[in-house]
């Protein structure tokens, strides 16, 4: 039986190509991002994030990452605005992280890696449900936010707090009343081009937002992230760790930033 995809060596990304063969496709993610070589966008508007505290729902454990799942029935926490047209939806945040604090992001940034990375994931409304969406090459747009090791930050605690019930793969609890705006840092500068899920499907459905600022984390609060395990109850313990895609051949398309 072929055992699904993951992270290891029998299964991680250099694998995924034979189950998904988009992922040797034009538009795949993540990317190093070279800012020399970003153009600047006048014409690129602003982001608009506009959160409802109460649509957060619960916190999952889903084998590859964790993931912090929102109330998405209604636009009460939406992003608008940036390089996008209308009005998209968030459904769902998680992170991804290396076993140390050298590597862990998707993204990297003069081939800099950080040591996590967080992603705000958001669906187009234009489309009757995120499953759609994430079919369509405009259907979902992901703002990525990198974590760079400094002081303790208080607005993952809450986040962090919460893995010591979801340590194995399946596992999921209650997790409301949560403004994921607060993990925004100050400058909403960024850097988009167009991209893909970096997960299994692989789907180039995404307008990728990544913003130019990071926000800080502990070593402390980095081993909490290491603290999970991509197995389920029961199963030989594997430690949830270096959960990340290498980035990927840009293939001749832009990359354009929101700043000079
Ligand atoms: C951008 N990161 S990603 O590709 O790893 C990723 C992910 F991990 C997700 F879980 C989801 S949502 C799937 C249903 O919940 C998603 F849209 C993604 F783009
Ligand atoms: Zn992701």
């Amino acid at each position: 039986m072929s055992h699904g995809w993951g992270y290891g060596p029998t299964n991680g990304p250099d694998t995924w190509g034979a189950d998904f063969p988009v992922a040797n496709g034009p538009r795949q993610s993540p990317i190093n991002i070279v800012p020399k070589e970003a153009q600047y966008d006048s014409s690129l508007k602003a982001l608009k994030l506009r959160y409802d505290p109460s649509n957060a729902k619960g916190i999952l454990n889903n084998g590859h990452s964790f993931q912090v799942d929102f109330v998405d029935d209604t636009d009460s926490s939406t992003l608008t605005g940036g390089p996008i047209s209308g009005t998209y939806r968030l459904k769902q945040f998680h992170f991804h992280w290396g076993a140390s604090d050298d590597r862990g992001s998707e993204h990297t940034v003069n081939g800099v890696k950080f040591p996590c990375e967080l992603h705000l994931v958001h669906w187009n409304t234009q489309y009757p449900s995120f499953g759609e969406a994430a079919s369509q090459p405009d259907g979902l747009a992901v703002v990525g936010v990198f974590l760079k090791i400094g002081a303790a930050n208080p607005r993952i605690q809450k986040v962090l707090d919460a893995l010591d019930s979801i340590k194995t793969k399946g596992k999921q609890t209650t997790f409301t009343n949560f403004d994921a705006k607060t993990l925004l840092p100050s400058s909403l500068d960024y850097w988009t081009y167009d991209g893909s899920l970096t997960t299994p499907p692989l789907l180039e459905s995404v307008t990728w937002i990544v913003l130019k600022e990071p926000i800080s984390v502990s070593p402390a609060q980095m081993a909490k992230f290491r603290s999970l395990l991509f197995t389920g109850e029961g199963e030989a313990p594997c430690c949830m760790v270096d959960n990340y895609r290498p980035p990927q051949p840009l293939k001749g398309r832009q990359l354009r930033a929101s700043f000079k």
